[in-house]
């Protein structure tokens, strides 16, 4: 544990930036009063109050922040957001925050690589692609387009088998890649990125393991724009309604954030294969015939050892690794003693709640997911 203490600076640093990324102006205003530099520190994961006060969309936080006479413009790209926020251009907080993240993004950093159909029009004609219909993008103002394009785009996602270096060579986009690990390289993406990978991630997956029909065997046909398959044999039950076994799978899972007895401590637990010190929420798959409330009590006392008693569920959010849906729940424990299934788990701990504080900032504990970030800010802001 002393990798994780801090010193009372440091402390008051991870408090004002944890502050902005909640959006609680009334707490930054009250740290910048007592220590008007906080305003530039960086804290543990390397981002300021306003880069995680406008990635979440905290629009009031940011106002707040660029007003002050300390601040400083340390990000390239900063400087011409933060003019269009005063000017009040970009009224809606996510819109900010995505441009934010668009501006912000290092060199080298994940971007998603984006083919014109001219680009790619010659891998339609091999039988081993996939096409995925993705969706049309919303544009509130389609005339406002830089690419000359006036109607809003169609996005597909394209399955292939063709070699990813000479297929980057055919996109127009500077510094854009394949993500070798979806795990990470799906944080570096924007949320508006991140959700189109999700989608075409989940689906593409689902294509290239259900080839042929699960029920009798034959070979299937791609229907739907992508978000079917048919099976070929016309005597086969697939064909029927709920027999129906061609359509995409999300397989639901639990993910939740156990508070001690006590309301001062949440139990976080690390698989062998998570990069060295990183502590996350547990989670499970749900299994037939199981509620929700049932799988979190399951999947915490196989795994921990811990019993549970309420159970809250709080959010939820696609994980295309490759087809979660992760359904966030803050749960009660009602015992301490920790025993940990190794198969599945390396290590758990209870971790005060100063310390759950610190792992939304510490770079071993960046952001899983969204989720985990949502139960822990949950339950340090429970008091
Ligand atoms: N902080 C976060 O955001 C976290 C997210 N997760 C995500 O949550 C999901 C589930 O967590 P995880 O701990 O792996 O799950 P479990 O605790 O249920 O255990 C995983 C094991 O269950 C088996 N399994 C695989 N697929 C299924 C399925 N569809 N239904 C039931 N059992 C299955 C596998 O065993 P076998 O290999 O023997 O077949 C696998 O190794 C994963 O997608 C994981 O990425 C997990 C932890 C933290
Ligand atoms: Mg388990
Ligand atoms: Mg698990
Ligand atoms: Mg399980
Ligand atoms: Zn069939």
């Amino acid at each position: 544990m002393t990798s994780l203490q801090m010193s009372a600076k440091e402390e008051m640093v991870e408090k004002f930036l944890d502050a902005a990324a909640r959006g609680d102006v009334v707490l930054v205003t009250a740290h910048l009063a007592q220590l008007p530099s906080v305003i530039n520190q960086t804290g543990y994961s390397g981002w300021t109050a306003l880069m995680l006060a406008a990635r979440n969309g905290h629009y009031d936080v940011v106002e707040k922040l660029l007003s002050h006479r300390y601040m400083q413009y340390a990000l390239k790209g900063a400087k011409p957001v933060a003019k269009r926020c005063k000017n009040k251009k970009i009224k809606e907080s996510t819109t900010f925050s995505q441009k934010w993240l668009k501006l912000g993004l290092k060199k080298g950093e994940t971007k998603l690589c984006r083919f014109r159909y001219d680009a790619v029009k010659d891998l339609f004609q091999k039988p081993a692609t996939v096409l995925i219909f993705l969706g049309v993008e919303k544009r509130k103002n389609p005339s406002s387009s830089s690419d000359g394009v006036r109607e809003p785009p169609a996005w597909f996602a394209i399955g292939t088998d063709e070699d990813t270096v000479e297929l980057l060579k055919r996109s127009r986009e500077k510094n854009c890649c394949f993500p070798k690990s979806p795990h990470r390289d799906l944080l570096k993406l924007n949320e508006e990125e991140a959700g189109v990978m999700a989608q075409a991630r989940s689906v593409l997956a689902w294509h290239s393991r259900y080839s042929f029909c699960p029920t009798c065997g034959s070979s299937t046909s791609l229907e739907e724009a992508g978000y079917k398959r048919k099976c070929l044999n016309s005597e086969c039950r697939s064909q029927q309604g709920v027999h129906n076994t061609c359509y995409p799978r999300v397989d639901p899972v639990v993910i939740m954030l156990v508070i001690h007895p006590d309301g001062n401590q949440c139990l976080l637990g690390r698989k062998k294969m998570f990069p060295a010190g990183f502590f996350s929420c547990l989670a499970g798959f749900v299994e037939p015939g199981e509620s929700l409330e049932e799988a979190v009590r399951r999947e915490v006392e196989e795994e921990s050892g811990v019993k549970v008693g309420p159970v809250h569920y709080v959010s939820c959010q696609p994980w295309p690794m490759p087809s979660s849906l992760m359904m966030g729940c803050l749960a009660v424990a009602v015992s301490t003693d920790i025993r940990v299934d190794e198969s599945e788990i390396e290590e758990a701990h209870w971790f005060p709640r100063h310390l759950s504080s610190l792992t939304l900032g510490k770079k071993n504990f960046y952001p899983f997911s969204q989720t985990t970030n949502q139960l822990i800010i949950r339950h340090i802001n429970q008091q």
